[in-house]
């Protein structure tokens, strides 16, 4: 296996985990190694006739296509074969064309048998496909509002406004959960509301990626170009999914150009900022930076703790501010974190019976509280930081006040206060028995710095992402 990229193979098995039990997965799909023998010809290897056998029976339609997905290839065919990959790769193949396995016992020295399995393509799709997919739950107003959204919300409503005309395209990038999806949803949904005729098409970029490829297989690909590039607006969810699909970045750049032209509204997300994603065309990168590129954040605590109250609102449950503290300052991670812990509350006082209090609150999160607790402890900071800026641990809890120094020392405490449940005094002891009044002006020092540093407000929220996880 010379010339292969494990890492598509592993994305095949990656995506394949998010449908079948981990068990099926360890033992019929890791154990196999592909081969990529032609540009549309994938071979699996086995390690023996039963996994083979296995493989054929129950899995080989899913894996092909998933494989023809992250090859864009819908022509490609599979073969199963007992074996592994001989060490000499038969073909010249493009590099980001071809699978391997990263883990599987194989055995050798067996006789090929080869299973063509060209007929076990999925049903057709077709035109029927292409629907708008508009989530009428997702608006402005049950989209709260704070400092790490005011832009990107500022940017949607605009948008909504003058679909078209402003900034065109918008981009929204951050991290997961933040409510990318929502504002997008939620332009869309605008548009919709004064333009009832409006073609409003919301879609992720996977599903334009699976679009095309059975398009291109069932001799659709006229319909499907023809559809994407009369649509009045183009909302397209993780755009990141794009990266190393030339074929579909190279049909996108054609609709992306088509409706610009024409005037109407694209908005896309995505999980990092357009010039940072690895495998996408430089073309695309800077034409996704045409219009307006805009950053969701994490939200702080008082944004969670509305975005708290605002849920338990909608679900007609009465959430009392302390319990909302108490969720928020737990759940830092992200939004959808914060539904699914707040859920869980509502559920367990339904099933219960009982009111929503700290003590029934502190119950229900137990285990989540305990593995956040587990992961970010004031060493795990520490460490994070001192790495992160090149330091030694020792630096962030000695006495030398230079700047290189005393700044990520700074960060440390900030972070230790706004990630841990630690008192000021706590924290303050862990940095080298410093008084609390120090750990205080880091925070304060550190906040202010946020604002007006983009370079700061960055690293801080990386780590604190890094942290979170
Ligand atoms: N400011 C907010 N106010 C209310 N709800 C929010 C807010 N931000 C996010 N949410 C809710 O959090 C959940 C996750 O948000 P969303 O799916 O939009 O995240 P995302 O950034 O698109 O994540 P991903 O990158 O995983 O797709 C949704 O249910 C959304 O309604």
């Amino acid at each position: 296996m010379s010339t292969i990229t494990s890492e598509l193979w592993q994305q095949c098995i990656d995506r394949l985990s998010e449908d079948l039990p981990v068990q099926q997965i360890n033992m019929w799909i890791r154990p196999l190694q592909a081969e990529l023998k032609a540009e549309n010809h994938l071979i699996l290897w086995a390690p023996n006739r039963f996994v083979m056998d296995m493989v054929a029976q129950q899995y080989k339609s899913k894996i092909l296509e998933q494989a023809q997905i992250l090859l864009e290839r819908p022509d490609l065919q599979l073969g199963l074969q007992v074996g592994s990959v001989p060490s000499e790769q038969p073909v010249d193949m493009p590099a980001a064309a071809t699978l391997s396995s990263k883990s599987g016992a194989v055995s050798s020295g067996v006789a090929p048998r080869v299973e063509p399995m060209a007929d076990l393509a999925e049903p057709d799709t077709g035109a029927k496909e292409f629907v708008s997919h508009i989530n009428k739950k997702f608006n402005f107003d049950n989209f709260v509002e704070g400092k790490s959204n005011q832009l990107a919300r500022a940017a949607s409503q605009q948008v909504a406004q003058n679909p078209g005309v402003g900034y065109n395209p918008l981009f929204i990038y951050g991290g997961v959960g933040l409510g990318k999806t929502h504002l997008m949803q939620a332009v869309g949904n605008a548009i919709l509301e004064r333009s009832p005729d409006a073609k409003v098409v919301y879609l992720h970029s996977e599903r334009y990626v699976q679009q095309m490829v059975s398009s291109i297989k069932n001799n659709t690909i006229e319909e499907f170009k023809d559809f994407y590039r009369s649509v009045n607006a183009l909302l397209i969810d993780d755009i990141q999914f794009f990266a190393g699909k030339p074929r579909s970045q190279e049909e996108f750049f054609h609709t992306f150009n088509a409706l610009i032209e024409q005037g109407q509204q694209i908005i896309m997300t995505c999980d990092r900022y357009p010039k940072e994603i690895e495998g996408l065309e430089e073309r695309l990168k800077s034409r996704f930076g045409w219009g307006l590129t805009v950053a969701v954040e994490p939200p702080d605590l008082e944004t969670r703790v509305a975005i708290l109250q605002s849920k338990a609102e909608q679900s007609q449950i009465s959430l009392s501010t302390d319990v909302a503290f108490f969720i928020a300052k737990r759940v830092r991670a992200n939004i959808r974190e914060l539904e699914g812990a707040l859920r869980r509350v509502i559920a367990t006082a339904q099933f219960t019976g009982r009111p929503i209090t700290v003590e029934s609150t502190k119950e229900a999160l137990k285990d989540q509280i305990a593995a956040q607790a587990k992961l970010i402890t004031l060493e795990n900071i520490q460490r994070t930081v001192a790495k992160f800026y090149n330091l030694k641990l020792t630096d962030l809890t000695g006495a030398r006040r230079n700047r290189s120094i005393a700044r990520p020392r700074q960060v440390a405490m900030s972070l230790a206060k706004e990630l841990t449940n630690h008192s000021l005094p706590e924290i303050g002891e862990a940095f080298g028995g410093r008084d609390h009044t120090t750990v205080i002006h880091a925070c304060k020092k550190i906040e202010e710095l946020r604002e007006i540093e983009s370079k700061l407000s960055d690293d801080y929220n990386l780590l604190r992402h890094t942290l979170n996880i």
